[in-house]
């Protein structure tokens, strides 16, 4: 049973030599890593901010070395990884690929144009699938923008990418069949094992937990308690990893922002965002990807490891 499923992952995913990961900030750089360690496919990554490109090449370089200083890894074997990494010239090298995940900004207008033309560098590849890693946006509507609804799925990872282990697959009202399970043998061979839910804003994860950190900021806004016994609170009295807070650091506070605007437009007034969510997101205090959130991070807390194995 075990075989016979392995064997059909791999006949759905033999055909995908390369993978293009559009946007590299945290989510697309290790979307990279597992693409080039666990699939040992190329990638090609693409970033509109080309300081963005040069700091994802950067993080992948420290990580393999890491791995050869750790004696985890060979100098072959951190060479092969490397090799697999191709920062791509332009949008345009999106043609040379075989299979897309867009992790972008969380914004559809932007996703939406940023579909339109990667389609028109796909134009002579239809059978390109594009798969999107949205926390929250509609895989129906955003399908609609690309000129391939059929093959359009999302495929939702968790930060870190190369340490969670799961995917939510999200089908879009026109995904095929096959556009869905070629999709989560390629998130199989990334070593990820699949949730399927539906088309529903925030999908299950960020509709259950972006209330919880929602309702944290509150809780920081009413004076309730400070942000570090907020989190001291749940870490310990709750056995959360993370507290609320720092997970929302962690996570991006302008991703958050923009998740619970789209859980509000599930209608209900428990989704209206606490403003010291907006007052941070206006004030660029980002979490720790710009060195302050909830939280100040210094420059070298910045950097979060990748995964080890
Ligand atoms: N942060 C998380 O915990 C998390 C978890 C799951 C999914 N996501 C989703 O992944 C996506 C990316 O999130 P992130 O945390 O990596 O954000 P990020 O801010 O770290 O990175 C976004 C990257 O996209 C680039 N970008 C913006 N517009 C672009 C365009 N038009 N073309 C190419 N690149 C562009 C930016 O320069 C940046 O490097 C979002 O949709 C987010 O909702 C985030």
């Amino acid at each position: 049973m075990f075989e016979s499923h392995q064997k059909e992952v791999f006949r759905m995913t033999q055909g995908i030599r390369s993978v293009a990961v559009l946007g590299c900030g945290q989510m697309g750089t290790g979307i990279a890593q597992c693409i080039a360690r666990d699939a040992r496919r190329n990638v090609f990554l693409h970033d509109s901010d080309q300081k963005q490109l040069v700091r994802a090449l950067q993080k992948l370089n420290a990580w393999a070395e890491l791995q050869v200083s750790r004696n985890k890894w060979t100098e072959e074997e951190a060479g092969t990884f490397l090799k697999r990494i191709i920062a791509a010239g332009s949008l345009k090298d999106v043609d040379q690929t075989d299979f897309v995940i867009e992790a972008t900004v969380e914004d559809f207008q932007e996703k939406s144009k940023l579909f339109k033309t990667t389609c028109e560098f796909l134009k002579d590849k239809p059978e390109v699938i594009i798969a999107t890693n949205t926390s929250s946006l509609s895989i129906t509507r955003l399908a609609e923008t690309t000129d391939r609804p059929s093959r359009f799925c999302g495929m939702h990872f968790f930060n870190p990418v190369p340490v969670m282990k799961v995917v939510e697959l999200v089908r879009g009202a026109q995904s095929t069949q096959e556009t869905v399970e070629t999709t989560a043998s390629m998130a199989q061979i990334m070593g990820k094992s699949v949730a399927f839910v539906q088309d529903s804003p925030g999908f299950v994860s960020n509709r259950l937990l972006m209330p919880y950190i929602n309702e944290a900021a509150l809780a920081v806004h009413e004076g309730l308690a400070s942000v570090a016994d907020i989190d001291h609170i749940m870490r310990e009295g709750c056995r959360m990893p993370m507290g609320p807070l720092e997970l929302a650091d962690f996570i991006g506070l302008d991703t958050c922002l923009a998740i619970m605007r789209t859980l509000g437009e599930l209608g209900e007034t428990k989704f209206a965002v606490a403003p010291s969510i907006v007052e941070l997101v206006k004030e660029r205090k980002l979490g720790k990807k710009t060195g302050q959130g909830f939280y100040a991070y210094t420059p070298d807390s910045i950097e979060y490891p990748l995964g080890h194995r």
